[in-house]
């Protein structure tokens, strides 16, 4: 199973300088390990021009960090799978914690999206994590299973290991500096896998599960090495080719 090393660049960068850090990625992994992908969710505005850039980089996908559930309508504002496909864009988050806590998106809402992106055949990402305080309430297990479960629920006839992900991220890590530690890690990802076996009983085992929460080149390779640990999902260390590149480099 590759390890799959997600960037995502949240609301940063003008098209210029997300061009510009995706053709400087672009050299920088250049000898890409064998047993490595690497993803790149822009923002909308860039998907075009850092598709381009990344063109010719063996390994490196082009991903969206949203989209409106439907195939086509009066939805203003908003940007439909098939759009995204186009633009050629092969991968797309839902569920982020940003999204689902501050933009008030639900678990049904997240369900919607899995079902819409994987039928208009995205790879989706599905992102799950408890908040601190669920952490302490000892709930780590309940909201993780409940998230799958829900975000699952209407796209399981559509998801076949291959294009399906999941990424961990505990909200108190992400953009905290605050990595979570080994043991919660390993902990966290075999619920997920858990639960995955028992929702995809003949493809759970094979769902890559990502990593994500203040990733960065120092912590990178510890963190890789853990048990059901598929790859990461980095949202500041991924601002910057340099960096980036390092945590995808990682051993
Ligand atoms: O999507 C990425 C996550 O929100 C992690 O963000 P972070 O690496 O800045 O903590």
């Amino acid at each position: 199973m590759k390890k799959l090393m997600a960037a995502n660049w949240k609301m940063y960068k003008t098209v210029e300088e997300g061009a510009a850090t995706a053709a400087e990625l672009g050299k920088l992994l250049g000898g890409l390990p064998a047993d490595r992908e690497v993803l790149v969710c822009p923002p909308f505005t860039m998907l075009g021009e850092v598709g381009r850039a990344l063109e010719t980089a063996p390994g490196c996908f082009l991903g969206a960090q949203n989209f409106y559930p439907a195939r086509q309508g009066a939805f203003t504002g908003e940007i439909a799978p098939e759009q995204l496909l186009a633009l050629g864009c092969t991968y797309a988050l839902a569920g982020h914690s940003e999204r689902r806590h501050v933009l008030g998106e639900t678990d049904e809402f997240v369900g919607r999206k899995m079902a819409a992106g994987l039928s208009a055949g995205l790879t989706m990402i599905l992102c799950v994590g408890e908040t601190i305080e669920e952490r302490r309430e000892g709930r780590v297990s309940e909201v993780l299973s409940r998230q799958l479960r829900t975000g699952l629920e209407t796209a399981r006839c559509a998801a076949s290991a291959d294009r399906l992900c999941v990424a961990y991220e505990p909200v108190w890590a992400i953009g905290t500096g605050e990595v979570a530690g080994p043991g919660e890690i390993v902990e966290a990802h075999a619920v997920v896998r858990e639960t995955l076996m028992s929702l995809l009983p003949e493809t759970g085992t094979e769902v890559r599960i990502l990593y994500g929460g203040s990733v960065k080149p120092e912590n990178a390779a510890g963190i890789l090495r853990l048990d059901n640990v598929n790859g990461v999902l980095v949202g500041g260390a991924s601002l910057k080719a340099d960096s980036f590149s390092r945590i995808v480099l990682a051993q």
